[in-house]
């Protein structure tokens, strides 16, 4: 009885997690775990080295898909980014690049950044300037649900800054950020593998 209580309340939200487990390799990476998430707020997904935020990243965007307890969105279709940490997986399709965000003239300086990055061949650029190019796509597309992981990695401490100012934006423009990371960028809701 207490059980169906707590699922009233969770699908309030517009993303819940409810009692998820997930077992992988034979492996019991998380038992149990409940999380929901409105818009403008963040989930910060933390854990040690293998103990499966990749994994839940990959089961909210349905790369994965087994796993038991119930992942429910209560926005029909939305469109989402996913920044893997991997910063050697490119992505095609450059010429959406004019496609930017217009509303805030501080967010140019991005943008000619990218603009002078994508003139480079991928082969060329380093891990940070491989990063930078893979978050660009976060303003190229505006999509209202970002899941990245470890976007923070490579880069120097005045590119996570203008991270972080994207991200404050996003929250802003009534987005959803869902991101594992082993150091908070702003306060919000944390969920510990
Ligand atoms: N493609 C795969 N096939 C089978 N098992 C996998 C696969 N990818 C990851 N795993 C296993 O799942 C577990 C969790 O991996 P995951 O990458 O989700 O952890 P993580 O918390 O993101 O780790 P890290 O902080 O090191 O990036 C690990 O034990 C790993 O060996």
């Amino acid at each position: 009885m207490q059980y169906v209580t707590k699922h009233i309340i969770y699908l309030k939200s517009y993303f819940n997690i409810i009692n998820i487990c997930m077992i992988r390799n034979n492996q019991l990476l998380f038992y149990n775990k409940n999380i929901s998430l409105n818009k403008q707020e963040i989930l910060y997904i933390k854990g040690d080295n293998g103990s499966g935020k990749t994994t839940l990243l990959q089961l909210i965007i349905k790369i994965l898909n087994f796993y038991e307890g119930l992942i429910h969105w209560n926005i029909p279709h939305s469109r989402t980014f996913f920044l893997p940490s991997n910063p050697y997986l490119d992505f095609e399709n450059l010429l959406l690049l004019p496609i930017v965000y217009k509303q805030d003239k501080r967010l140019r300086f991005l943008i000619n950044f990218i603009t002078k990055l994508f003139r480079k061949n991928s082969e060329e650029l380093s891990m940070g300037e491989r990063r930078i190019k893979q978050l660009s796509y976060l303003i190229i597309y505006a999509n209202p649900i970002w899941l990245l992981d470890e976007p923070e990695s490579n880069l120097d401490t005045k590119n996570k800054l203008k991270l972080q100012f994207l991200i404050k934006l996003h929250l802003k423009n009534k987005g959803m950020l869902f991101v594992t990371t082993h150091r908070l960028i702003l306060q919000n809701y944390t969920i510990l593998l």
